[in-house]
């Protein structure tokens, strides 16, 4: 993966230098993982390790961090690596952020809902980003940690309150709907992955998971309808897959390292200035009537540069959005109740 990142930069965006990873023409970017030492956040830290355009890699968690940073440091790659442990040391590990990723909490047992994670991640994404608002309030924050249909609405309400609400620079994590929808389509069109592209809308929870494979490329014609209402449903479904068959041992964390650092990535390059990076994301929104929603977005040196629209939809996808928009939006009050009560 890091000689695809490399031979990628090169070949199309002149970042790197022939050899190694320090380079004088590649920007200095410090990523922090909140979070680092969970199921999600080390392979995350492992995967952000190898990618060079990272240089300062902060490892923070309430526990468990001085041996993942110690562990992780030994990768031959560019970036400096500091684990930070316990609140006294967040500060240390915020300050001279670009990007902050969140996958702090606690992940779903099986028979749970996204939402019913709530009450305790919710206060865990609040204080983390009343801490964002104080050390770093100009960096990109990708929220990992669920339901994320309210804790991106948490942490903007608590930087609005903080007074650094930047609407292009919070981002909900929604890139492991992406990845399963692309999969999912890949196997059942029988076309190569790689080339696979599918855009998914909406929220990240159930039925709000709107992928839109009637704008997937390759176009595939073996596919009938009953087909795509079963790829949608596995993919509003994928989460629960995991969930269920961890049986009690957590949910997706490789498959969502792997997006965590995909989506980074995009945001990276966006910030070094690296033009067309689109990817799907949560973000404050106005292509519907909802305040947040997930779809395609520009990113670019400030963040979100412009949220795209939706394209066409097919009847059935236009079904899934009316029939989505009322749990949505709950969840976003929610979130925006929680933040302005507690
Ligand atoms: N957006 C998405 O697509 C996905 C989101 N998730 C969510 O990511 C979250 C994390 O999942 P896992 O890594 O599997 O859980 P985990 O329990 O393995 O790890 C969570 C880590 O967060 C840490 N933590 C708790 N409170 C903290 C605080 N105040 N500050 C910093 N760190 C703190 C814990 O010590 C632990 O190391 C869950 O909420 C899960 O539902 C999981 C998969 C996909
Ligand atoms: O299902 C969960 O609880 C974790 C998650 O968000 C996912 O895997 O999409």
């Amino acid at each position: 993966m890091l000689r695809s990142i490399q031979s990628s930069l090169r070949r199309s965006k002149n970042l790197l230098p022939r050899r190694g990873y320090s380079s004088d023409s590649t920007p200095e970017r410090k990523v922090a993982v909140l979070g680092a030492a969970g199921g999600i956040g080390q392979p995350l830290a492992l995967l952000m390790k190898l990618n060079p355009l990272v240089s300062n890699l902060a490892l923070y968690d309430i526990a468990g961090t001085p041996g993942v940073a110690a562990d992780v440091s030994h990768v031959n790659t560019r970036s400096e690596v500091t684990g930070y442990m316990g609140e006294d040391q967040l500060v240390k590990a915020l300050e001279g952020c670009d990007v902050v990723i969140i996958p702090a909490g606690v992940p779903r047992k099986p028979g749970m809902t996204r939402d019913d994670l709530f009450n305790i991640n919710a206060g865990i994404v609040k204080s983390l980003c009343t801490a964002i608002a104080k050390y770093c309030p100009h960096a990109l924050v990708n929220m990992i940690s669920n339901p994320v249909n309210s804790t991106v609405p948490i942490a903007a309400e608590v930087f609005k309150k903080a007074g650094t609400y930047d609407e292009n620079k919070l981002f909900g994590v929604t890139m492991l709907d992406v990845v399963r929808a692309k999969t999912f389509y890949a196997g059942k069109a029988n076309v190569p992955v790689e080339g696979v592209n599918v855009p998914v809308v909406g929220g990240h929870a159930g039925i709000t998971i709107l992928p839109l494979f009637s704008q997937a490329t390759p176009k595939a014609n073996n596919l009938s309808d009953e087909d795509i209402t079963a790829l949608t449903k596995r993919t509003q479904d994928g989460g629960t897959e995991v969930v269920e068959a961890k049986a009690g041992k957590g949910s997706a964390t490789l498959s969502m390292a792997y997006a965590g650092a995909m989506f980074a990535d995009a945001c990276l390059k966006g910030l070094n200035g690296v033009p067309d990076v689109v990817e799907c994301s949560f973000v404050q929104s106005s292509i519907t009537e909802l305040p947040f929603f997930a779809s395609k977005v520009r990113l670019g040196k400030n963040g979100v540069e412009e949220v795209l629209g939706l394209g066409p939809l097919s009847d059935y996808e236009k079904q899934g959005l009316e029939s989505l928009k009322p749990e949505l939006k709950s969840s976003i009050e929610k979130g925006i109740m929680f933040a302005n009560q507690s």
